[in-house]
């Protein structure tokens, strides 16, 4: 497996908790982080994805492994809102997650020999409706976390754009540059409903909103912590938004990054 792909063992195997920054075992210098947070539909997911790619970084979406998660939790009917049952997924799951080129997301679940490719099941509205019950119970994000910070750790990547709910605060609060891009629930309900046939604008606006509040009952990705960079891209077209993006990277103070670019 290249670089360009990242094996994540199992969270319980992932090493402790430490700053995102810090260097793998093994590698000489640790990856430049762009941390970027932002709720559903502001753009984060494909905005980060282009950026990533101009700056020849990786990009790791951390939705996609509370996802993966869900899914596997469905499949195995491992109740979502147990921790301890969620817990003891995560420590017998196997995930992995590319971080360069087209996303590809796989899970091995317990007991299974082979790998399931779950790319495009983990966005289906059914997934999508109950990733919130994984995601709420705070020693799951724990361990996602530590798993996050060894993949990054591990990408043997130049700099990896990290982008999630929480990337900002808790899982990189020392990444060189911090984002938060929001856009308004309209635009934001607008532009998952191009993706999306057979489902109204209403029906993606009322499931965007209610999705945003059982996460910010979590974490808050409303409002940018002291340090974060806010992005609006209400206004912004697609372009934009990635331009917007790399000027902050562009802006960013710290002598790691400029070296980088
Ligand atoms: N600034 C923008 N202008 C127009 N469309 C956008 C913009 N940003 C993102 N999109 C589109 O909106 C949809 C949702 O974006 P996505 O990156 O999945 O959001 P998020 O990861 O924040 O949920 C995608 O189809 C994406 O191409
Ligand atoms: N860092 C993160 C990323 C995602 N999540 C959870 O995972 C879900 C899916 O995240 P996502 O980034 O794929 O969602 P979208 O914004 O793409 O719709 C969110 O609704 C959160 O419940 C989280 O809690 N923390």
């Amino acid at each position: 497996m290249s670089g360009a792909e990242s094996t994540a063992p199992a969270a319980a195997s992932a090493p402790a908790a430490g700053s995102a920054a810090a260097p793998a075992a093994g590698s000489a210098t640790a990856p430049i982080l762009v941390a970027i947070d932002g709720p559903a539909g502001s753009g984060k997911s494909s905005v980060s994805r282009a950026a990533a790619t101009r700056l020849g970084f990786g990009i790791l979406d951390t939705g996609a492994a509370y996802r993966a998660l869900a899914w596997a939790a469905l499949e195995t009917g491992a109740d979502l809102d147990a921790e301890p049952a969620v817990l003891e997924l995560l420590g017998a799951w196997r995930f992995d997650i590319t971080l360069r080129g087209e996303q590809r997301v796989t899970v091995v679940l317990p007991g299974a020999s082979a790998p399931s490719d779950v790319t495009a099941a983990i966005r289906e509205h059914a997934v999508s409706g109950q990733v919130s019950r994984v995601s709420q119970h705070p020693a799951v994000r724990d361990r996602l976390n530590d798993m996050f910070r060894a993949i990054v750790a591990g990408s043997g990547l130049p700099g990896v754009v990290i982008e999630g709910r929480d990337i900002t605060t808790v899982v990189a609060p020392d990444a060189p540059v911090r984002i938060l891009m929001t856009a308004s629930p309209e635009v934001r309900a607008e532009r998952r409903a191009g993706e999306l046939s057979g489902v109204s604008r209403e029906q993606v606006l009322a499931d965007i909103i209610a999705r945003d509040a059982k996460d910010t009952l979590v974490v808050d990705f409303m409002n940018p912590a002291p340090g974060v960079t806010l992005v609006d891209t209400s206004d912004l077209d697609f372009e934009q938004s990635i331009q917007a993006v790399i000027d902050v990277v562009q802006a960013a103070p710290s002598a790691a990054v400029e070296e980088s670019m």
